[in-house]
This record gives C-alpha cells, sequence and structure tokens, in this order.
C-alpha cells in the first residue's frame, strides 16, 4: 500500500466549522508535515481519518481502493500516536512492549534501543511527559501499519532524544507513509519533504517557511 488519498474533509462542532473540504495525499517513502496555528483543527483531522472520530463527510481512499473509515483500525491501515498518552499507566513498559509486538524480534527492536532500554523498569505514569512521548512513537513506529500519523511527537522531547527520534522516522519512511503535526516547525521541516498547511478549514501545499508566513502560520 502507497498511496493515500484524502479529501472532501468536513466537520463542524455545533456551530463551529472546523474542516471545510481539506484533502491531502500521504505517500510511502514520503514525511508529510501538517501545520496550522491552534484550533484550526490537525488533531480533528487526524481522528477523522483514523476513525476515532466521525466526519460530517469524508473520503479516503488508498491505492485508488476507497477505503470506509470504518475499516482503517480494524485492517490495521493507519498506526496514530495521540497527542495525549494512551498507555496504561499502571503497567511497567517492559510489560507494555509484549501488548504491542507478539513477535520477539519486535519486541528486542523497542526493548533494545538506547533510551527505551533505560525505562523498561519503570512505570508508564512514571514516566516523564518526553520519555512517554519518546516510547509512544517508537513502540507504534514498529508496527506494521502502511501509514502512521504522529500529532506531537516531538513535544516534551529532549534534544537527544528528538534527533534519535527523526532518524528513526527517516528510516521508517523506506516502509510507510508518515504524517507528523507539531509547532516544533524547524524539527519538521528537518525531516518532512511535503508540507501542508491548514487554515479556514482547507489545506494548502507548502514548500518553504515563507509559505507558512503568508498562511499566517509564522510571522513575517
Ligand atoms: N469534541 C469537541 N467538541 C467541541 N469542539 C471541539 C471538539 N474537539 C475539537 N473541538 C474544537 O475544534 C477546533 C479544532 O481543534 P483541534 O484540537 O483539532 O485543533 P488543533 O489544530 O489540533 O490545535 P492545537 O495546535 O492547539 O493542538 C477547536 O476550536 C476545538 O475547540
Amino acid at each position: 500500500m502507497d498511496r493515500l488519498h484524502l479529501h472532501s474533509v468536513v466537520k463542524s462542532f455545533g456551530n463551529k466549522k472546523v474542516l471545510q473540504g481539506a484533502a491531502l495525499e500521504l505517500t510511502k517513502g514520503s514525511v508529510l508535515g501538517l501545520f496550522g496555528r491552534n484550533g484550526s483543527g490537525k488533531s480533528t483531522l487526524l481522528q477523522l481519518l483514523y476513525g476515532s472520530l466521525k466526519a460530517d463527510n469524508i473520503s479516503i481512499s488508498i491505492d485508488d481502493k476507497k477505503i470506509l473509515p470504518s475499516e482503517i483500525i480494524p485492517k490495521q491501515l493507519i498506526g496514530y500516536c495521540p497527542q495525549h498518552s494512551f498507555l496504561p499507566k499502571n503497567l511497567k513498559v517492559r510489560d507494555v512492549i509484549p501488548l504491542f509486538h507478539p513477535s520477539e524480534e519486535k519486541q528486542d527492536m523497542v526493548f533494545y534501543d538506547s533510551h527505551i532500554a533505560t525505562m523498561t523498569h519503570k512505570r508508564v505514569g512514571n514516566l516523564s511527559l518526553g520519555e512517554l512521548k519518546y516510547f509512544e512513537v517508537i513502540l507504534l513506529g514498529h508496527l506494521p501499519h502502511p501509514f502512521l500519523l504522529l500529532d506531537e511527537p516531538f513535544s516534551m522531547v529532549e534534544p537527544l532524544h528528538k534527533e534519535s527520534l527523526k532518524h528513526f522516522l527517516n528510516a521508517k519512511q523506506e516502509e510507510k507513509g508518515i504524517l507528523i503535526t507539531d509547532h516544533y516547525y524547524h524539527d519538521v521541516l528537518s525531516i518532512s519533504n511535503e508540507n501542508t498547511v491548514l487554515k479556514d478549514g482547507m489545506l494548502h501545499k507548502v514548500a518553504t517557511t515563507a509559505d507558512l508566513q503568508k498562511f499566517e502560520y509564522l510571522t513575517g
């Protein structure tokens, strides 16, 4: 599965129109940076695409085959790392890994990641916010989904671990299409090869920081 096409995304909360026909393409081998101001609808868009939130209207196809949002999770088409933690707080890191990865080979890849190896004895609830985010991204990144959505993967992650995450995502893009949204825009731009900005409910392709200024995400 190489190419995901999302279009005609419409979503309102009450009278507030958040998405008004947004469209994007996510392709294997690429990292797509998604930008937009606070409240512009980025997290909403990811939840609609993942199928955990119901859209007013949405059209998804993978390799030109139409997909229903309700098929995304059961068919394991998309991995999604939400903004807020989703792991059970009372379990130790070493006990969470096998829940996500039945194969010993994959378990070892996560377990022996140099940063995760130092936290395997800790309970999830006792991890720092940066440790937790790092663990979640590596844990989900090793799953076999052909597409991966990351909502603020760099949030609270210290610079050394952030560089490791970027190397990891660069390597993973060979086998996946990866979408990243994060206000650490320098970090996103350093690994993305395509970028888009969400403004007034629509997505607009951007290439440079000047474009991000044009769409009023950055000041000029
Ligand atoms: N369940 C909900 N009920 C009502 N309004 C909601 C709900 N979820 C989101 N919204 C509203 O939709 C808008 C978009 O929210 P969203 O979280 O998608 O923005 P965002 O671009 O991810 O913002 P940020 O950069 O701050 O994370 C906001 O105005 C938010 O208040």
